[in-house]
């Protein structure tokens, strides 16, 4: 299954880097977040090969569910798809957009790919572990590296989003100033976490699964969990009657040495 996921993520990849290299058009979702044929022509990709090799599993994917598919789906083993996260990084012209593909089970995220194809490099997790592979320009894989978190960083680094921080993140920043900060759009964030050189991500605003599973995946391969308040780990296949389906709650992303301290009563500590 990985390698499934891993060579649909390819594929996908070179088609945003296509869309990227001509003019595309940008529309707005309901929500008024951007859209574009890149977003559209990647989900088509993978859904398409999901479909035909893993049919037995229920897909979930950003675009689809935009455009009113059905999401009442039995979600004790499925897979969630964002053929292109970062969407707002890839209008501005940024490097830092992925494509997302992940396999829960039992509201676990076992199994995750993360394709950067603007930065050629991909990350992957699953029950041998978290690697990240360098991809050349034929969209080849060239070299595999293991991941563990934590590496022991002097100054622990918190790496946060770059264009969505509310102010409770804010807040949170401020309790740790000793600390150093990076900024990066995208499910990378969890890649930095699950390659050690980032200690802990917190996100306290709105995501949704497909947002996560698949970096989530590779950090907990790497040694790395994602907690929410409380510090129980953020589980995956919520949709419950009434809440808006597949939305996570508020969370932090951390190196597992500082999850459970670091977590227990943030929402307190920051209100
Ligand atoms: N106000 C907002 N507008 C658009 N997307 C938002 C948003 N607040 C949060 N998001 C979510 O945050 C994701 C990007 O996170 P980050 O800032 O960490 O890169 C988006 O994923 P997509 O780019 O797949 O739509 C989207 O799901
Ligand atoms: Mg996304």
């Amino acid at each position: 299954m990985l390698a499934d996921f891993e060579s649909l993520a390819l594929v996908a990849g070179k088609a945003i880097l296509d869309v990227r290299n001509d003019h595309f058009a940008v529309e707005r979702k309901d929500d008024d977040s951007p859209v574009t044929e890149a977003d559209r022509q990647a989900e088509a990709i993978i859904l398409e090969g999901l479909r035909t090799r893993w049919s037995e599993f229920p897909c979930i994917a950003e675009e689809e569910v935009a455009g009113g598919r059905d999401t009442a789906i039995d979600t004790s083993a499925f897979i969630l798809v964002d053929p292109l996260d970062g969407t707002r990084e890839f209008v501005n012209g940024r490097d830092e957009f992925t494509v997302n593909i992940a396999f829960v089970r039992d509201g676990v995220p076992l199994i995750g790919v993360v394709y950067a194809p603007a930065l050629g490099v991909l990350y992957r997790g699953g029950p041998d572990g978290a690697q990240r592979a360098t991809v050349d320009e034929r969209f080849a894989i060239v070299e595999r590296q293991e991941l563990a978190v934590d590496r022991g960083n002097e100054t622990p680094v918190i790496v946060t989003s770059r264009l969505h921080r509310s102010a409770e993140t804010e807040a949170f920043l401020a309790r740790f100033r000793y600390a150093e900060l990076a900024f990066f759009g995208s499910s990378l964030k969890f890649c930095c976490l699950a390659d050690g050189s980032a200690n802990l991500y917190p996100r306290f605003g709105r995501t949704m699964e497909w947002d996560t599973a698949a970096g989530d995946a590779v950090l907990r391969a790497a040694g790395g969990l994602t907690v929410v308040e409380g510090g129980t780990p953020l589980t995956y296949g919520k949709h419950i009657a009434g809440d808006v389906p597949f939305a996570n709650p508020w969370f932090l992303a951390a190196a597992r040495s500082c999850a459970p301290e670091d977590a227990r009563g943030w929402r307190n500590e920051t209100s």
